[in-house]
């Protein structure tokens, strides 16, 4: 759910391989230090559509330790060197911990290194990054893996029974029983409290598709996807995305959650699979390693909303994580809302002012697709290859 949003300060001009003109504000409102939090690298899979794509037969552990092995071998970084490892995972029971200690062995990491999941909803991915930033700043540690991880092909089905106010048959407040509502239905709602009519909604969602479409054609996506096989065939490229969509194709896209409703399978998030991985050291610990550093994490936040809009968070969130740092809006280059559903997204844009040519240039999840747990892991790992990009024209 978007209760969690946080705000990733990615850039470090004078001190970063992504450094760029972009976050000179950055650096005036945060000086370099040893004990900066830097992100050394990201990856991800290509993200497949869920139940009938490309990775519908692989199982979660698989998918992660993918990603696992596949940034260890691109730092070159011993993994005995890792503090913690923390996984972002929604479906999963237990939120994955016994898959995720599988993939970690799988992966040749040994077992002597420590990992937990955290399921924070669709920010699971995100909050693995910020626990991991959290060990390193306290001093746990001084290196650690950020990972998030989603099967939505092999999902485990939430059983409502077993919560209090249900076996009881009553809910004390409405609040209690929002948290209960289809993510669907309170797109619905977001979009009839708020006025977010179904035109904006679609053409939000063609902007999407048309983004992440650019940058496949580009190759944009190559430095940060690690090709995978599945049932005999190498795996490139995003499966979700749909170059050849239009205004028309969407508008005739019935409603998905409710009668009359706008929320459609066109301007919603898609149901996926796949895996991303950050790695985040002490920046002195890296410079010391000769690590590349990708990015600072200067901030985060956040905040809780009622659950009936939950989609609407972020624009709660990114205030409190700026003011933490002292930066304004007019400070950052890029944003990245959750595209959970076209509804939010427009809503919380329009209600920060964030103009189109901010919002990231290669799209998100409704296009690129949602695998709940990995679509925060994946979001920095796209932010920090998109800065990078910047930085090197
Ligand atoms: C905090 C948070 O993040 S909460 C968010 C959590 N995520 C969610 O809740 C997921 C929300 N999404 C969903 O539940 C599902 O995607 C649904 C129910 C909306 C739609 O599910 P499906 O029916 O399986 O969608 P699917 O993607 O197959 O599309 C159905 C049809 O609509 C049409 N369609 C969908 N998108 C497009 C498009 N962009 N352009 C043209 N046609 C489209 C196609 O005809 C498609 O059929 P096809 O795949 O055979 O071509």
């Amino acid at each position: 759910m978007d209760r969690l949003q946080v705000l990733l300060k990615h850039v470090s001009p004078r001190n970063g391989h992504l450094a760029g003109k972009h976050s000179m504000a950055n650096e005036i409102a945060s000086p370099t230090s040893d004990s900066d939090v830097v992100v050394v690298h990201g990856v991800r899979t290509p993200i497949g559509r869920a139940k009938r794509g490309v990775f519908k037969d692989i199982m979660p552990d698989e998918l992660l330790s993918h990603v696992m092995v596949a940034i260890l071998k691109a730092t070159g970084l011993p993994a005995s060197k890792l503090g913690d490892i923390c996984v972002g995972n929604v479906l999963q029971p237990g939120a994955g911990a016994l898959m995720a200690r599988i993939a970690q062995i799988n992966s040749g990491i040994p077992e002597a290194v420590p990992i937990y999941c955290v399921n924070r909803q669709c920010s699971s991915g995100l909050q693995a990054c910020m626990n991991i930033a959290g060990g390193i700043r306290n001093g746990s540690y001084d290196i650690g893996l950020a990972c998030g991880v989603e099967s939505m092909s092999h999902r485990s089905k939430a059983d409502p029974r077993s919560i209090g106010d249900i076996s009881a048959g009553a809910f004390h407040q409405d609040a209690t029983r929002d948290c209960l509502l289809p993510m669907g239905i309170t797109s619905e709602n977001v979009a009839e409290q708020f006025g977010v009519s179904r035109e904006k909604q679609d053409a939000f969602a063609l902007a999407s598709h048309q983004k992440a479409a650019r940058a496949t054609r580009l190759h944009l996506f190559q430095e940060e996807i690690v090709p995978m096989q599945s049932s005999g065939m190498l795996v490139e490229e995003d499966e979700g995305i749909r170059p050849n969509t239009t205004l028309e194709k969407l508008a005739h896209i019935p409603p998905a959650f409710k009668e009359n409703g706008t929320t459609t399978a066109g301007n919603s998030s898609q149901l996926s699979d796949g895996a991303a991985a950050v790695l985040l050291a002490r920046r002195g610990t890296a410079s010391a390693l000769g690590l590349p550093i990708l990015g600072v994490l200067r901030s985060f936040a956040v905040l809780g909303v009622p659950p009936a809009v939950m989609g609407i968070g972020p624009a709660y969130a990114i205030p409190a994580a700026l003011k933490k740092c002292g930066l304004s809006m007019d400070d950052i280059d890029i944003f990245e809302v959750n595209e959970a559903f076209a509804s939010q997204a427009v809503y919380c844009a329009e209600k920060l002012g964030i103009p189109p040519h901010k919002l990231n240039p290669n799209g998100g999840a409704i296009a690129l697709g949602h695998p709940l747990g990995c679509t925060g892991t994946r979001q920095v790992v796209s932010l920090l290859h998109e800065l990078r990009r910047r930085k090197s024209r």
